[in-house]
């Protein structure tokens, strides 16, 4: 399984257990508290990154942007935003920026 894959299909998972029990799942129950509380915790994983990057090891970088990545997909589903959406302004800017890249080229 890609890289791609591998987010799709917890992307999926996340909007399937949005609404699940509480009780049984950490997305259900991160959803239960509400837009504030996922939005607080993809602030605090994105610290502990900056943390992990300035006084961590490799694997505990690693670790952190899990939790980073993990969280902002949780946050994303939430606002009813998709993934793709996110890759497509990627790719947009992909090519505004090969555009650039040519024009300094030919200057
Ligand atoms: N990738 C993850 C993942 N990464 C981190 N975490 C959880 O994130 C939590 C982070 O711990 P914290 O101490 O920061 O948070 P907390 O203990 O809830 O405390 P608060 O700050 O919320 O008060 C832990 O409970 C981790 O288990 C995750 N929980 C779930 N997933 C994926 O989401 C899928 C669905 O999970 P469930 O919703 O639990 O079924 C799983 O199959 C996994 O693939």
């Amino acid at each position: 399984m890609d890289d791609a894959q591998i987010l799709a299909r917890l992307e999926a998972v996340i909007a399937e257990r949005r609404a699940g029990d509480p009780s049984a799942s950490y997305v259900a129950k991160l959803n239960a508290r509400g837009i504030g509380k996922i939005a607080q915790k993809v602030g605090e994983e994105a610290t502990e990154v900056v943390i992990a990057a300035l006084s961590g090891d490799k694997a505990e970088l690693v670790g952190e942007a899990a939790d980073l990545v993990f969280h902002l997909l949780v946050l994303l589903s939430a606002k009813g935003v998709a993934l793709a959406d996110v890759t497509a302004e990627l790719q947009r800017r992909e090519g505004v920026s090969g555009i650039a890249e040519k024009a300094s080229r030919s200057s």
